[in-house]
């Protein structure tokens, strides 16, 4: 199941109607779903229903579902906001086709003074068709005031498709936005609802199968896999390696952490506590002498490698070889000893994730990067990323799909940018796929979970998965510890990344 743009959903809904599927199909497969949500949800007949409906096929989908509902025998009332020299094609049948099967129907909003008192009623369950995916300009104040209007009503909301106002592909806001609690939507997942305020505004969001032909998604190159729990549950198993019964700590693989001399120490202890629930059978800690004490008392289970400052290189040469692979950037400084590790793990044939600290010292100078030997994935956040694309930080948030993908292919790296929805891009020889993961809440924005995201996939790693899998199942491992904790605002409010550790599996 895919999130697509606005423009590659209409594509879709087109190469399906060309391959014999009409449009009135599509569309009531639509209505059908998004009436069993409202009968679902307000079973009683009595539930008064206002229908809101622009003059495109959003409003079409409006005049279908008013006529589902009126045979069920709901109470319906239908208001026009659109241009009536516009009305598409859909539109003028589905109209016509509610006032053959309801005599008495009316539709409202079409002139008349007294409508308006139709609109003021107080409602059960008010329903947004005014704009889908085929907005594709600001409208203005009138329309503005109308939907502001619709906000400040109570009654439950349902957008059909999307929010009015919401552009369907970038999640940004047209004027003003109708506020959902339930956003019945069609096909596919619309990327605009992840991103920018999107989220927000969609509320709830149910996805309609209303028969979309599946053979059109290879032409389709901005598709992104949606990452949810029934994706996990469903393939876990048969992605990353089973854990064998016959087995001893060198079954499962050791993970290296490399840290820094003037390292924030709490960083690499959370990555390697992560890698060891997630599973790993030893982490090794590469540290100055001086740390040692500290990695002791913090996490026993952890072997301690203690670096004179003399003989860096060396020693990290022979450390990084004994394990299976290195973690390097949680809590590394930008510093000259940063540097030097750094550049020499980009240039020794190992297994590498790289994240934060490391991801800085990278981005200052790209070019040992580019001709690594390492294998590796990297886990930057949007800021991380900004500065690896040398972009500002807003430029990158407000495109994270262009930048992920381009700088995927260019430095031929799979990787991960984190943020409320992290992008995901694997990549398979010149094959690449992008992939969102919906898994994880807000009780994430805390300082340190990025590190036991390290940990996790560096753990996977370890244990045999191959680079790409680890990635991506890492990344939902992590979004489901803190999603099984999540009993409510509260759990989400007192999260700590100790937390997500103890959570993990
Ligand atoms: N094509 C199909 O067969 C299907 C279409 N479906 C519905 O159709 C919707 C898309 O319909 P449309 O493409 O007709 O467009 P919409 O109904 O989303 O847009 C409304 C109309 O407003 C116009 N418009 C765009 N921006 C405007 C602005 N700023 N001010 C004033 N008018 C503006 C557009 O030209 C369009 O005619 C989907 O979101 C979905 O609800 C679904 O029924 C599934 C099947
Ligand atoms: N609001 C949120 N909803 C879901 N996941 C979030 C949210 N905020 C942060 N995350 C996740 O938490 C992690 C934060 O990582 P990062 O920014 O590197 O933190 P740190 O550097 O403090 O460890 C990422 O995996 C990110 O996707
Ligand atoms: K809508």
């Amino acid at each position: 199941m895919y999130a697509l743009t606005a423009k590659a959903m209409r594509y879709m809904d087109e190469y399906t109607i060309g391959k014999g599927i009409p449009s009135a199909v599509l569309m009531e497969n639509a209505a059908g779903g998004l009436v069993s949500e409202i009968i679902s949800r307000f079973p009683d007949k009595d539930t008064e229903v206002l229908i809101v409906v622009g003059h495109g096929n959003n409003g079409a989908d409006g005049l279908c579902v008013a006529r589902w509902l009126i045979q069920l025998g709901y109470v319906v009332n239908v208001y026009f906001v659109g241009d009536r020299g516009k009305v598409s094609q859909a539109f003028t049948d589905q109209l016509r086709i509610l006032t053959s099967m309801s005599k008495s129907f009316r539709m409202y909003g079409l002139g008349s003074r007294d409508d308006l008192k139709i609109l003021q009623q107080r409602y059960d369950v008010i329903v947004d068709g005014i704009f889908g995916i085929g907005l594709n300009r600001r409208f203005g104040a009138n329309f503005a005031k109308f939907i502001e209007y619709l906000n400040t009503k109570s009654g439950f909301k349902i957008a059909i498709d999307i929010p009015s106002g919401l552009n369907g592909t970038t999640g940004g806001i047209m004027d003003a936005v109708f506020k959902a609690d339930l956003t019945v939507t069609f096909g596919n997942y619309k990327t605009g609802m992840f991103f920018g305020e999107g989220r927000v505004v969609s509320g709830e969001v149910k996805l309609i199968d209303i028969g979309i032909i599946k053979s059109g998604y290879s032409t389709i190159d901005d598709k992104l896999f949606i990452c949810d729990k029934k994706f996990l549950d469903d393939t876990r198993h048969l992605a990353l390696v089973p854990r064998e019964e016959r087995s001893h700590k060198g079954t499962f693989g050791s993970v290296g952490i490399v840290v820094g001399p003037n390292a924030m120490m709490g960083a690499s202890m959370l990555a390697a506590k992560a890698a060891y629930r997630c599973g790993c059978g030893l982490v090794k800690i590469f540290c100055p002498n001086k740390y040692v004490g500290y990695f002791n008392v913090a996490i026993p289970e952890a072997v301690v490698v203690p670096y004179k400052n003399d003989d860096i290189t060396g020693a990290m040469t022979e450390f990084a070889s004994s394990v299976d692979v290195v973690l390097v950037g949680p809590g590394l400084k930008e510093d000259s000893t940063g540097r030097i590790l750094v550049k020499q793990l980009l240039a020794m044939e190992i297994k590498l994730v790289i994240d934060a600290g490391a991801l800085n010292i990278i981005a200052r100078n790209l070019k040992p990067f580019r001709k690594r030997r390492a294998s590796c994935v990297i886990t930057p956040h949007v800021g991380e990323m900004a500065k690896l694309c040398d972009e500002d930080i807003k430029v990158v948030d407000k495109n994270k799909v262009g930048f992920i993908k381009k700088f995927s292919q260019h430095y031929n790296v799979s990787m991960v940018v984190k943020s409320d929805v992290s992008l995901i891009s694997l990549l398979n020889g010149n094959d690449q796929r992008l992939f969102l993961n919906t898994l994880g809440n807000s009780g994430l924005a805390t300082a340190g979970s990025g590190d036991v995201l390290a940990g996790t996939i560096t753990s996977l790693i370890a244990q045999g998965n191959s680079l790409n899998n680890s990635l991506i199942y890492g990344v939902m491992i992590h979004g489901n510890a803190a999603d099984k904790l999540d009993t409510g605002e509260d759990a989400r409010r007192k999260m700590m990344a100790s937390d997500i550790v103890d959570s993990l599996f």
